[in-house]
């Protein structure tokens, strides 16, 4: 080490004279211009992050930001179909271009890149946590605010993700039975030991509105969700009902056309 300095926040050299951690940290698309970038994490599959990342983005879209979505759920997309979009994603020698909805959200995704909306994904681990950089480093982003559906639980690409983006926050999506469980307290420790602000939580399918009387009926029980959150160090910044007409907005691919203000809460947390 003849030309070493000394100076360990300027050398990329892994020398064992090493004391400080190097960040794994990637810079965005040189020509990508993004403001803020939050996750949408869960504990486990199927509690509506999804759906909770696309409304978000809706509702910041509504507000007038120019908005992204990064489908970090590698295996499983399913943002694309939210919003209708169906074609490929395109290119130039620069960069990945992301694909436009109907209301200018921009989204890219795996699904954007296969022949067929329903060919599996038949890639190894270290190949899709690299897809989901990728759509960070090669996409030539133009957004105040890039939303990132991270893929549930904490393995191999929520972690890459974790590490190689420099997130502004993340927001939890929690079903009522979900919240007492383990895998929420798993989601907010890798959070805490990545050093990204937890910023709140979305409780799912908290209730039903009856369609006679408008009452809430909430089929979990009512009241533990506070206190819940509470043990999780966490605010609960919104709580959304299981309602038949968002299911069948996203099955039709038209998520902008979403009725609700669940969402906007969240959104002011995101943008103040
Ligand atoms: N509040 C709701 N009311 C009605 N249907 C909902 C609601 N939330 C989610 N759904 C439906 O439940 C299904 C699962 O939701 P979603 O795909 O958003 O979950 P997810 O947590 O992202 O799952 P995964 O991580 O496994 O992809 C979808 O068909 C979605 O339309």
């Amino acid at each position: 080490m003849s030309d070493c300095n000394h100076n360990c926040s300027s050398c990329a050299s892994n020398c064992g004279e090493r004391t400080e951690p190097q960040s794994l940290l990637k810079q965005h698309h040189v020509k990508a211009n993004i403001g803020k970038v939050f996750g949408i994490v869960s504990g486990k599959g199927g509690v509506g992050k999804s759906m909770v990342t696309s409304q978000l983005a809706v509702t910041l879209r509504r507000m007038g930001y120019k908005v992204g979505v990064l489908d970090g759920d590698i295996m499983g997309p399913s943002i694309p179909k939210a919003f209708g979009i169906h074609e490929q994603a395109s290119g130039t020698e620069d960069g990945m271009i992301p694909a436009v909805s109907s209301t200018g959200i921009q989204v890219m995704s795996t699904n954007l890149l296969l022949e067929h909306e329903t060919d599996p994904v038949i890639w190894r681990g270290p190949v899709i946590s690299g897809v989901a950089q990728q759509f960070w480093t090669d996409v030539i982003w133009d957004v105040d605010y890039l939303l990132i559906d991270m893929p549930p639980g904490t393995g191999d690409v929520t972690l890459s993700v974790f590490q190689s983006i420099p997130l502004n926050g993340v927001v939890m999506v929690t079903s009522p039975q979900e919240l007492v469980s383990m895998v929420v307290e798993k989601t907010v420790n890798m959070a805490n030991m990545m050093h990204v602000p937890m910023l709140g939580l979305v409780e799912n399918m908290s209730y039903v509105l009856c369609p006679d009387c408008d009452k809430k009926i909430y089929l979990f029980g009512q009241g533990k969700t506070q206190e819940a959150a509470a043990r999780h160090g966490l605010d609960v910044l919104a709580q959304m009902p299981i309602d038949p007409a968002l299911a069948a907005v996203v099955d039709a691919g038209r998520i902008e056309d979403f009725q609700g203000n669940w969402l906007e809460n969240v959104a002011k947390q995101l943008t103040k």
